[in-house]
């Protein structure tokens, strides 16, 4: 992932459950097809690894075939094996080098780091390709400790090159303030896969918000 001339983009994370995989990759499409969209990341839960195998398979040609870059969470050894984009590892989702040595150099390594400079500073030596902070707001799909103030965004965005992206309760209503603060993406779930007028209205509504 690069810092775009374009500012902010969308990041669109997948639910943590997916039932009907046939279903969720016509909505995937149909989501895409509705505006831009920089990033999918396959977040699935408490799944064996096929499941999320056999996900990644049908669902990353959906997302290159709308130019949208395809990452798995927590898991650098899925992510090489299906040669997806890269990885998004948490703090418990182990190390930026030993993901880089699994992926290689023309993967992206994504890394959380909460509400916390040190980490980001941290991911970046290491070698991440963008670091991502939140909860910025109340999350339906996590709960979490941390809540950084928008500022965190602002001081990155003066003092490095590596994007970063904003996470956790954002939606179309609230998103334009984090691009407004320095967010290069904004990370979303819940308002995009459970937005009253289906997901595609919600990708719409942020590409709006964010132009
Ligand atoms: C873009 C982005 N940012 C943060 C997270 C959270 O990662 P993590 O802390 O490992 O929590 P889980 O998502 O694994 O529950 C993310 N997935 N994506
Ligand atoms: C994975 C994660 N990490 C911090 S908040 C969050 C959930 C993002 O989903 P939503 O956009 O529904 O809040
Ligand atoms: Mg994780």
């Amino acid at each position: 992932m690069s810092e775009t001339t374009e500012g902010c983009l969308l990041y669109l994370i997948t639910p943590d459950r997916i039932d009907d995989l046939d279903d969720f990759a016509t909505k995937l499409d149909e989501s895409l097809g509705a505006g831009d969209v920089a990033c999918v990341q396959l977040r699935l839960k408490g799944v064996d690894d096929d499941t999320i195998v056999r996900a990644a398979e049908k669902l990353m040609p959906i997302a290159h075939s709308h130019d949208a870059i395809f990452l798995i969470n927590d898991r650098a050894d899925l992510a090489a094996k299906v040669d997806a984009d890269g990885v998004h590892l948490g703090q418990q989702d182990g190390d930026v080098p030993s993901a880089r040595t699994l992926l290689g150099h023309g993967k992206d390594i994504g890394v959380t780091c909460h509400d916390s400079m040190h980490l980001a500073y941290k991911a970046g030596e290491e070698g991440a390709n963008y670091v991502a902070f939140g909860a910025f707001f109340p999350s339906d799909t996590k709960d979490t400790e941390y809540r950084p103030e928008l500022d965190i965004l602002t001081v990155w965005d003066e003092v490095t090159e590596l994007p970063c992206v904003a996470i956790g309760g954002i939606t179309p209503e609230n998103c334009r303030e984090l691009a407004d603060a320095g967010a290069h993406f904004v990370a979303a779930c819940s308002s995009v896969w459970n937005h009253p007028d289906g997901p595609a209205a919600a990708v719409r509504a942020f590409n709006e918000a964010l132009a």
